[in-house]
């Protein structure tokens, strides 16, 4: 008679199952934020600065990306590969293009477009891609979630458009323009390139801002004036959202 081993009990009782969700920030503050209220502690070495800690049931890596377009899609690509998240958010400030959109309000992306392509020399749209495509969705479930805890939070929220481009955003000409071109409620630097490079690698994401500015003449004063406090409801939201 053949012996067959017992099947070992220990492992499936020592070790919780947590999903992986990879958080993304530009700036310096908004990492900041973000560590402190989810007491990320531990650093990770690599390319870019990564904080990781456990959230409710979540293990979460937060990368603090840099500014712009080419940071934002090399982090979503490196966080990837290297931790293989189950699904992922990108949180920062935005200055405000929609009139009904107030310093600190919350805005929850229903799609983005990178507004600096332009390959309009061949008869496209501003912002179309060579594929066709412009907007890029982000994942309704979890944007969902995240509007919701908003309100739970008693913040004001609203659903909107972000337009992306590697250009702080600081003239009403320029502002009036791209709510023109593109019905956007917002401009930031990072979330349609997220969006795109999430899209290519079916990692689902939801991109979530805080208006710091009204990327007009006063835009850089108001960034400076708000960043922190902006950064601090993020990270208030993301806690929620998370728990
Ligand atoms: C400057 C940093 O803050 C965001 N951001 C905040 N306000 C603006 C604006 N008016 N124009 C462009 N980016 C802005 C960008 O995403 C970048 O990370």
């Amino acid at each position: 008679m053949s012996e067959v081993a017992a099947p070992d009990q220990t492992e499936a009782v020592s070790s919780p199952v947590l999903s992986t969700v990879a958080l993304f920030a530009a700036e310096g503050a908004e990492a900041r934020a973000l560590r402190r209220a989810l007491g990320l502690d531990e650093a990770l070495e690599g390319p870019k600065p990564v904080f990781r800690g456990q959230v409710g049931p979540h293990e979460v890596l937060l990368v603090e990306t840099g500014v712009g377009k080419v940071a934002a899609a090399s982090a979503v690509t490196y966080a990837q590969a290297r931790f293989n998240p189950r699904w992922s958010l990108w949180a920062g400030v935005a200055g405000g293009l929609n009139p009904s959109l107030h310093s600190l309000d919350v805005l929850v992306a229903h799609d983005a477009v990178q507004w600096d392509v332009d390959i309009t020399a061949f008869g496209r749209q501003p912002g179309e891609l060579a594929t066709g495509e412009r907007f890029v969705r982000a994942d309704i479930e979890l944007s969902t979630r995240i509007y919701r805890a908003a309100l739970e939070l008693g913040f004001p929220v609203h659903w909107g458009r972000v337009a992306s481009g590697d250009r702080f955003l600081a003239h009403p000409a320029d502002a009036a323009r791209l709510r023109q071109l593109f019905a956007a409620d917002a401009v930031e630097m990072e979330g349609a390139a997220a969006l795109w490079t999430a899209k290519d690698l079916a990692l689902p994401m939801a991109l979530v801002r805080t208006i710091s500015d009204g990327a007009d003449d006063d835009a850089h004063e108001s960034f400076e004036l708000f960043l922190e406090q902006a950064s601090e409801r993020l990270a208030q939201l993301v806690l929620k959202v998370l728990q």
